[in-house]
């Protein structure tokens, strides 16, 4: 299976449009790979937050239709990345979209943990609640966002929904990026599944964005990895290597499930 991560650089002076289709165009290119992911909250960046209400769309908003078009025409599976949702009732979602090599939506994921403790996507944004996998014709994806890696029990819910490959958009500061390669790594060895986390390049207000997009194998191993700039990180990977690395190595059968209960 080929993916290629599109590690995006958003920076102020570029207008949204232009970025959307400069995107587009990015995502056309990968005609041939199997899946291409996008950062989290490309269009505005992870950070501008006075940003989110200006550029919100709802989830049927001119980036699904760019996005939509340009898997059609690529003919690849697209993890969009995510965009600021307004939905119906107002409420802003940090919402990542997967289409279908024919440009259909194939599932959408709220962010459920939402960053920046009391101010910034923490309160401008409402939570997700439902865990999202993705049946791709070679490999089952579980979707999770930027903030989501710190949570290790919603990748282990995934797994119990039959996740065998993670695809994490985000947008990841610098100044956290030594959390950034070990979670991913931490979340492929618990969980023996690939893990593919693409986040943004550039400075967008004032945060540094770390980049250094990863592909993680289920033994923990860095298959790819990208540096600090825009880039197209393009990895061939065999999802049957999950099956085979939770057989030879069955730790997930040595669970022992109900820990989270309190003692008596
Ligand atoms: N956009 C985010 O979720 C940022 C997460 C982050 O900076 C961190 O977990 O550290």
């Amino acid at each position: 299976m080929r993916a290629s991560l599109l590690q995006v650089a958003v920076n102020e002076d570029e207008p949204v449009e232009s970025r959307r289709r400069r995107v587009a165009a990015l995502v056309r290119d990968q005609a041939g790979a199997d899946l291409v992911v996008l950062p989290e909250l490309w269009t505005t960046g992870a950070f501008a937050y006075e940003a989110f209400g200006a550029e919100a769309e709802p989830l049927e908003g001119p980036t699904h239709e760019a996005m939509a078009k340009a898997a059609s025409e690529a003919g690849v599976w697209l993890h969009a990345g995510s965009v600021p949702e307004r939905a119906a009732d107002g409420t802003l979602y940090n919402t990542s979209l997967v289409f279908s090599p024919s440009g259909e939506l194939a599932e959408s994921y709220r962010k459920i943990h939402r960053f920046g403790f009391d101010k910034g996507e923490a309160v401008l944004m409402g939570a997700g609640e439902d865990l999202v996998t993705v049946r791709l014709p070679d490999t089952v994806v579980g979707v999770a966002t930027c903030y989501d890696l710190r949570f290790p029990e919603l990748f282990r819910g995934l797994v119990d929904a039959g996740a065998e490959t993670f695809v994490v958009p985000a947008g990841w500061p610098e100044r956290r990026r030594a959390h950034w390669t070990l979670l991913a790594r931490a979340r492929a060895v618990e969980n023996q599944a690939y893990v593919l986390a693409c986040g943004t390049a550039g400075t967008h207000a004032g945060v540094p964005q770390a980049g250094h997009s990863v592909v993680v194998d289920p033994w923990g191993e860095v298959l790819a990895e990208a540096g600090s700039g825009e880039e197209v990180l393009t990895v061939d990977f065999d999802p049957a290597t999950v099956a085979g690395t939770r057989d030879r190595f069955p730790a997930l059968k040595d669970r022992a499930l109900g820990l989270d209960r309190p003692r008596r």
